[in-house]
């Protein structure tokens, strides 16, 4: 501990931008940089907003474990309020009573083991649908990064609201604009003077535009449900079929089902019902994007290690042997499957400084004073590259994990992609299950090449800036697809 009573050491800044030039379009590689010249704790200066930046372990495992209510709270962020329902959803709330009963309700009833369970056939029926498409595509190079997309948009949207969108739907097209400006910056946050650059750079109108979309769509699915529920009760089917009143049938409810069943059962969500749609936005925008970029990179890794592929393959293919689909059972089992999953979770974090918290009190970090309404970015990604704590940490080597009980669900630290404590993901194993499931599907159905003629651009693992961390060139691959009993099929 060093530097007590003091603020964390702080790099020069220009005044009043403070050190936001100093920010690349990638911010966590900048971050990572400086804290090799200012420590695992140094304090910026965006705007008007000082910021701490924690790069290390022990760092990151004080603040969100052992100080975690006094850095359980969100910065205000506009962008994310004007699209979110005024963050009245999970993810970009401040700590507080309602988002304790929204967190609470979305652990327990929309992301719970039992759910996710309950899942299973859609995934699998997604997964299948991938797999025939991709073989209707060969021999011809198929661009999986639009399929996988597609994969995990369309899985998310069913499981949120029962059905999926086309891709050049305007709700699709929406979805995909909302993390673009989720992952930029409103000047206003920073420098608040110089709000009316937001609305001179069409900033404003595009939030606004995107947010009038999704939450139209999302009144339009949620009227038309309550009519549909209204005229079942009607029939007295519901009841009869879920038994209590209310209640689900497990196969077929989505999170809106669930959320008017609870709202139904006077079990609401938060203090009215708007707020319970709120985390159902929450999801749908949190879920996607995360599990399809990790299962770029997967592949991405693969195709630059063939002899880990043809492993990880012959693992999934002698265990598995001829099946249609591989299910949850089979994927059990394969455990070098699991660990490229870990490892790529660890080398490529799709949100690699998580999402930004605030001290809501002034406390001490480090024997640094941290004073009240500081917000905290804490670097996952530079912290799961620490020489510390990891060995070749720039190199993609599973087996790292092969022995070791190094997990990535928020209790070992210097792996936190889901982040921890109150504010750890509560979509791990939704998330998880559907990558497991396509990987383990992908790789068993195809062996993967890459067309000649892309070869430079295919192996670029150049990274593109928003605010999940994705692959910049898409992953055009060859696929030849596989039969279990004749092997390869030419
Ligand atoms: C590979 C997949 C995923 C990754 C890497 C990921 C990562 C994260 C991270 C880093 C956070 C912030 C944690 C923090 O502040 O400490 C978060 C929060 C959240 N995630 Fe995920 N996530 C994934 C999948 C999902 C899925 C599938 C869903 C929903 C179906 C989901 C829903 C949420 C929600 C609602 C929050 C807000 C939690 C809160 O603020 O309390 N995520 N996720």
């Amino acid at each position: 501990r060093s530097g007590a009573g003091q603020l964390p050491p702080s790099p020069p800044g220009l005044p009043l931008l403070g050190n936001l030039l100093q920010l690349s379009s990638l911010p966590h590689r900048s971050l990572h940089s400086l804290s090799k010249r200012y420590g695992p704790i140094f304090l910026l200066h965006l705007g008007a907003a000082p910021t701490a930046v924690l790069s290390s372990a022990e760092l990151a495992e004080q603040v969100m474990k052992t100080l975690d209510p006094d850095f359980a709270s969100r910065p205000p962020l506009s962008i994310a309020d004007r699209l979110l329902y005024n963050s009245s959803g999970i993810a970009f709330s401040a700590y507080s009573e309602p988002w304790r009963q929204r967190k609470k309700t979305c652990v327990l009833h929309l992301l719970s083991s039992k759910r996710v369970q309950s899942f299973r056939w859609l995934r699998e029926e997604e997964v299948k649908h991938l797999i025939s498409e991709i073989r209707s595509s060969s021999p011809a190079p198929v661009n999986l990064s639009e399929k996988i997309v597609c994969l995990t948009s369309d899985v998310i949207c069913r499981a949120a609201m029962g059905r999926k969108f086309d891709e050049e739907s305007m709700f699709r097209k929406t979805m995909k604009e909302v993390m673009t400006l989720l992952g930029m910056f409103s000047v206003a946050d920073f420098v608040p003077w110089l709000w009316w650059v937001d609305k001179l750079s069409g900033l404003d109108g595009r939030v606004r535009r995107a947010a009038e979309v999704l939450d139209e769509e999302l009144s339009r699915v949620l009227q038309e449900r309550m009519g549909r529920r209204r005229s079942e009760e009607r029939m007295g089917r519901r009841r009869s079929e879920g038994g209590r009143r209310g209640e689900e049938n497990e196969e077929s409810a989505d999170f809106i089902d669930v959320l008017l069943s609870l709202k139904e059962r006077e079990e609401d969500v938060g203090s009215s019902f708007t707020l319970g749609m709120g985390s159902v936005k929450d999801i749908f925008l949190g879920g996607a994007d995360t599990s399809f970029t990790v299962l770029i990179w997967a592949m991405a890794e693969l195709i630059w290690h063939p002899s880990l592929m043809k492993d990880v393959q012959d693992e999934i293919r002698s265990i598995v042997g001829s099946k249609e689909i591989i299910t949850e059972e089979d994927i059990n089992k394969l455990t070098l499957l699991k660990v490229v999953i870990k490892e790529t979770l660890r080398l490529h974090i799709p949100g690699p400084l998580l999402v930004p918290r605030v001290a809501s009190q002034s406390t001490q970090i480090h024997g640094y004073n941290i004073p009240k309404g500081t917000r905290v970015i804490i670097n996952a990604w530079a912290i799961a590259k620490d020489p510390k704590h990891w060995d070749r940490p720039e190199e993609f080597w599973p087996q790292r994990f092969t022995n070791s009980n190094i997990d990535f669900r928020g209790q070992s630290f210097e792996l936190i992609p889901f982040g921890a404590g109150r504010r750890l993901c509560p979509g791990i194993s939704f998330g998880v299950a559907l990558m497991e499931c396509a990987l383990a599907n992908l790789l068993y159905h195809f062996n993967w090449e890459v067309p000649e003629e892309m070869r430079e651009e295919i192996l670029d693992m150049t990274e593109s800036p928003g605010i999940t961390v994705q692959k910049k060139s898409p992953l055009i691959l060859i696929a030849k697809p596989y039969d279990s009993s004749l092997g390869p099929i030419i």
